[in-house]
């Protein structure tokens, strides 16, 4: 709670434009309206809520949604302000807006060439914590309490200052008897007792240095750890004759998020990995950029320089022994990973230099700087998208999906790898300015198939043993993640979230989503396609004889549900409330689940009277763990404000630490009332 107190009492210095001039004042002095100057040098950490008008840059927004990834934040245009609803309850609401906006509070790790408009400045009592936890009800239980004994204690006092009056009794002396009674009713030490013990049990949790938390309250599981880039499979031979890498290592070396801080990469553990793969260059063309004088005059020839944010390029010396071309790559325009979308595209401009003389300097094994532009690229770009493999398949040209698509995807998620697919075209003869405006939707689509990269999901060491412990306390525990169905069983089965020896039936509509409606059918279908289904209203499989004493004989088999988002959001929209608490009681696994998804379940569970823990790790789990009764944000970030708890140590071994000391503050609760 300090800390919150402290980011909304947060002042420093800042640079503001006002009536023609730059000035210095204090952010207590900014006013909705102004325009601001944010360089990580002079303004660190956002005084106030802002919108991004000229530049970009790299914030920080661990505090808020314990995502440890930097976040990139684009300029907003006349278009985008005047499409914001200022009079909605959450005018930010939208993952459009969240581009541009800076919230008040985060850190700016980078920032270039803007001028930033000032939002409203409100002092960030908006992320307020609910206090949803069971030691908050403990809490809100125990000054109730006190307040009933209140109630007695004043009513006591009155009939006795009433009687004392009676009896005639020295006014001071009826006041000091009064008095008694409400100390005998309260006693005084209680609420001190009460309150030392809820420090003490936070004093304990910010010691272990495991579990930092941000109030007095007190879980999703992140099993998977990105250990290695497992393989590539290219599916499609994409040759190009100039540049000797595939399209889908280009692919790999320029559809990411990756930013240069400080000449450090940083950015997603997936996408770096996968960058690490490739051992191409990355750059950017900031002030503490690497880019030569050279790289830039070039940039500047091609009238690139103003557009080009950043620069990647395969290695000099091993790339092109025999040939006289050289290639880079200019990220034009980047659409950033959105959840609810589980995709990503960049949109790229190759740069490539015919060379006279290639010959590499010994020393800083660069290309020769008698090189000459290649001017056949003109006015043609290239959009890469990478992401989820059943979206990608959506936006490609159906001749470009190979005919075993779903087989190999099955078969790798099957195994437990994660699976993402690339796609590419090429944007032939369009303007810089059209690029510029153009919208995601419009780019994304009509895409070449280019193949799948698959990587290996290695579970924590320890993982088992947390669910182990978890199911021996008869704590039931559910798989809600984003990623594909099958890879999640097959993670929940290794590290015995469901008993391996348990089939699992999994729903599917036949229809498409926009056909659906309340008579669409569903069918649970076991995963190992054994043909048999389970009863879609009572979700029970078929009994061996149906005709003799149905009611009393044995479920065949064990098994479990696994339930994918778009599933789960049809039964809540159509399906019977039945079936909701059938799917909400019975289910493991809730997979491809959108971050709204994954915080209807919480609160679906709640309403069936669950206590419900959330454990976390990015900012597609903040409405969850906000919602949740006990949030755990697994964040690098000393506390964010996602969550109640923030553990830096992203592990789920926090979850029993937090149960047991939860267990113990509510121990001494009792003990004090009773002892009192
Ligand atoms: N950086 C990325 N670029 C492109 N696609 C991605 C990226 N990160 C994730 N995806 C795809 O989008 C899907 C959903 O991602 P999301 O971040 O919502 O959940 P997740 O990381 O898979 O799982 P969890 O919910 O456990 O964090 C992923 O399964 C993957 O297919």
């Amino acid at each position: 709670m300090k800390r919150m107190r402290d980011l909304a009492h947060f002042s420093c210095e800042m640079r503001v434009w006002r009536g023609g001039a730059w000035w210095r004042i204090d952010s207590g002095d900014a006013v909705p309206g102004d325009i601001f100057e944010v360089t990580p040098a002079t303004l660190p950490q956002l005084p106030c809520d802002a919108f991004l008008l000229d530049g970009d840059c790299i914030v920080n927004e661990s505090m808020l949604t314990g995502e440890s990834v930097p976040v990139s934040k684009t300029s907003a245009n006349d278009e985008d302000l005047a499409s914001i609803d200022y009079e909605s309850n959450d005018p930010i609401k939208s993952n459009e807006i969240s581009r541009y906006f800076l919230f008040g509070g985060t850190k700016v790790i980078r920032s270039r060439a803007g001028k930033f408009g000032n939002g409203n400045n409100d002092d960030g009592d908006e992320n307020d914590i609910g206090a949803n936890g069971c030691l908050a009800m403990v809490a809100r239980d125990s000054f109730r309490f006190i307040g009933v004994l209140g109630i007695i204690a004043s009513l006591g006092f009155l009939a006795s200052f009433y009687n004392f009056i009676m009896l005639k009794v020295d006014p001071v002396m009826i006041f000091v008897r009064a008095l008694d009674l409400i100390t005998i009713v309260i006693p005084p030490a209680l609420p001190a007792t009460m309150t030392e013990d809820g420090l003490d049990v936070l004093g304990f949790r910010e010691t272990t240095k495991d579990i930092n938390s941000m109030s007095s309250e007190n879980d999703r599981v992140s099993l998977n750890e990105f250990s290695k880039l497992y393989k590539t499979a290219t599916l499609l031979e994409n040759k190009n004759s100039e540049f000797p890498y595939p399209l889908i290592i280009c692919a790999m070396g320029v559809c990411h998020s990756i930013k240069v801080v400080n000449g450090q990469v940083m950015g997603d553990p997936m996408d770096l990995k996968m960058f690490e793969f490739t051992n191409w260059n990355i750059d950017e063309l900031d002030a503490s950029s690497k880019i030569t004088t050279d790289q830039r005059v070039r940039l500047k020839k091609m009238s690139l320089q103003n557009v080009v944010g950043t620069i990647v390029s395969p290695p000099y010396d091993k790339t092109f022994p025999e040939s006289n071309i050289f290639t880079e790559f200019g990220v034009i325009k980047s659409f950033e990973f959105v959840s609810g979308l589980r995709r990503m595209s960049v949109i790229v401009r190759r740069i490539s230099y015919i060379k006279e003389t290639f010959t590499f300097q010994a020393k800083v094994k660069q290309p020769d700087l008698t090189n000459k532009m290649n001017t056949s690229t003109g006015k043609d770009f290239e959009i890469f998208v990478k992401g989820a493999p059943e979206v990608i398949k959506d936006i490609c040209l159906k001749d470009s999906i190979p005919f075993n698509y779903d087989e190999l995807l099955r078969h790798y998620a099957h195994s437990g790898y994660r699976v993402i697919a690339f796609a590419y075209k090429k944007l032939v003869n369009i303007s810089f300015l059209k690029i510029m405006k153009a919208k995601r939707g419009d780019v994304e689509k009509e895409l070449t198939f280019l193949g799948f990269i698959i990587f290996e999901n290695k579970l924590k060491a320890g993982t088992a043993d947390i669910v182990k412990i978890l199911n021996q306390a008869k704590i039931r525990q559910v798989m809600c993640t984003g990623d594909n169905v099958l890879t999640a069983v097959s993670v929940s089965r290794i590290c015995d979230l469901v008993n391996i020896q348990n089939k699992i039936f999994i729903p599917s509509i036949a229809e498409r989503e926009i056909h659906r409606n309340e008579n669409s059918k569903i069918i649970w279908e076991d995963i190992e396609g054994s043909n048999i289904f389970l009863d879609p209203k009572t979700l029970l499989p078929p009994f061996p004889s149906r005709s003799s004493n149905f009611e009393n004989s044995p479920i065949p088999f064990k098994y479990d549900l696994a339930v994918t988002g778009d599933i789960f959001q049809h039964i809540l929209d159509y399906g019977s409330e039945d079936l909701l608490n059938k799917v909400l009681i019975k289910c493991q696994i809730f997979a491809r689940m959108s971050p709204e998804q994954k915080h209807l379940l919480v609160e679906h569970l709640q309403a069936l009277g669950c206590c419900v823990g959330f454990c976390g790790d990015g900012a597609n789990d903040c409405g969850a763990l906000k919602a949740a009764d006990v949030g755990i944000s697994l964040s690098e970030a000393e506390a964010s404000v996602a969550a109640p708890f923030t553990s830096q140590v992203t592990h789920i071994e926090c979850v029993p630490t937090l149960i047991r000391e939860g267990r113990a503050a509510l121990v001494t609760s009792f003990s004090c009332f009773k002892y009192m």
